[in-house]
């Protein structure tokens, strides 16, 4: 174990590898966030990954709405995607959330974990599956391989070059680039700033984590951000609400 982590992704990790996955290998046909980021940008929205994130070690409390409730308002809101928590310990996640969402909206859906080894990509389909280069360790061509056989569009997230150079080498199509720092926790939009410059235009670039506001939405896009990932600042009050105002923070108001 990564002594370097802090406490609660030290705990979360430890939970990712001791939970069992029995079941089928899945073969997914995806939706396309390629296509989904397209859509948003040709009618003024900013693409928006708004995620169905119940509670997390940095929240206080517990949202208990309905997830399908709440994933239908951030697509009503203008999300390109949404992302969907299946970690059930720390996060308030689960796959069955994930399987009502996938199957009552039509953007593509992020399946939002901490997977370390193959079986656990069969534990439930989604259109793109996360894999954080920081866990995965020189698992990640393995593991990014495994996915993409299944049909999983895959997500690889870093947080400094040294991982980005990783991500790239494995040939990921979608790299996010996370502002929280797993060894500390803090958030920091400078990470996104920093580390964006090296990634070639062909890959498509999210920023994740921190973004609170219309101005930190501009600040992302101004520094290469093709789409966001945005979590807490959708989840607090009225999500349709939040993620309108997150989606057309690029929309100039006439007088
Ligand atoms: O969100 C946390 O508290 C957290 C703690 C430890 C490891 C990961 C964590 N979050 C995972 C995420 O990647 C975020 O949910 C996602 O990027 C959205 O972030 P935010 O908009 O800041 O909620």
């Amino acid at each position: 174990m990564d002594d370097s982590l802090a406490p609660q992704v030290r705990s979360i990790l430890r939970a990712a590898r001791e939970r069992d996955v029995t079941g089928e290998r899945v073969s997914v046909a995806p939706r396309s966030l390629a296509a989904a980021f397209a859509d948003a940008e040709s009618d003024g929205r900013v693409p928006i990954i708004a995620e169905v994130k119940p509670t997390s070690p940095t929240t206080e409390g517990e949202r208990l709405d309905d997830p399908v409730e709440l994933a239908e308002e951030m697509v009503a809101g203008g999300a390109a995607a949404l992302s969907v928590l299946t970690e059930p310990e720390h996060f308030g996640g689960s796959v069955e959330n994930l399987e009502r969402i996938r199957e009552a909206v039509d953007v593509p859906v992020l399946r939002k974990d901490f997977l370390v080894r193959e079986a656990q990509l069969d534990a439930v389909e989604s259109d793109v599956v996360l894999l954080i280069a920081r866990f995965v360790g020189d698992d990640l061509e393995r593991l990014h391989e495994a996915a993409r056989d299944r049909g999983f569009q895959v997500l690889v997230e870093v947080h400094d070059a040294d991982e980005l150079d990783r991500a790239l080498d494995v040939g990921a199509e979608y790299v996010g680039i996370n502002n929280r720092d797993l060894a500390r926790l803090e958030v920091d939009l400078e990470t996104f700033e920093r580390v964006a410059p090296a990634v070639p235009d062909d890959v498509t670039l999210i920023a994740e984590s921190g973004v609170s506001s219309p101005a930190d939405v501009r600040r992302m896009r101004e520094a290469g951000a093709d789409g966001l990932l945005v979590g807490s600042a959708i989840m607090a009050g009225d999500v349709t609400e939040n993620t309108e105002a997150l989606v057309n923070a690029e929309v100039v108001e006439s007088t």
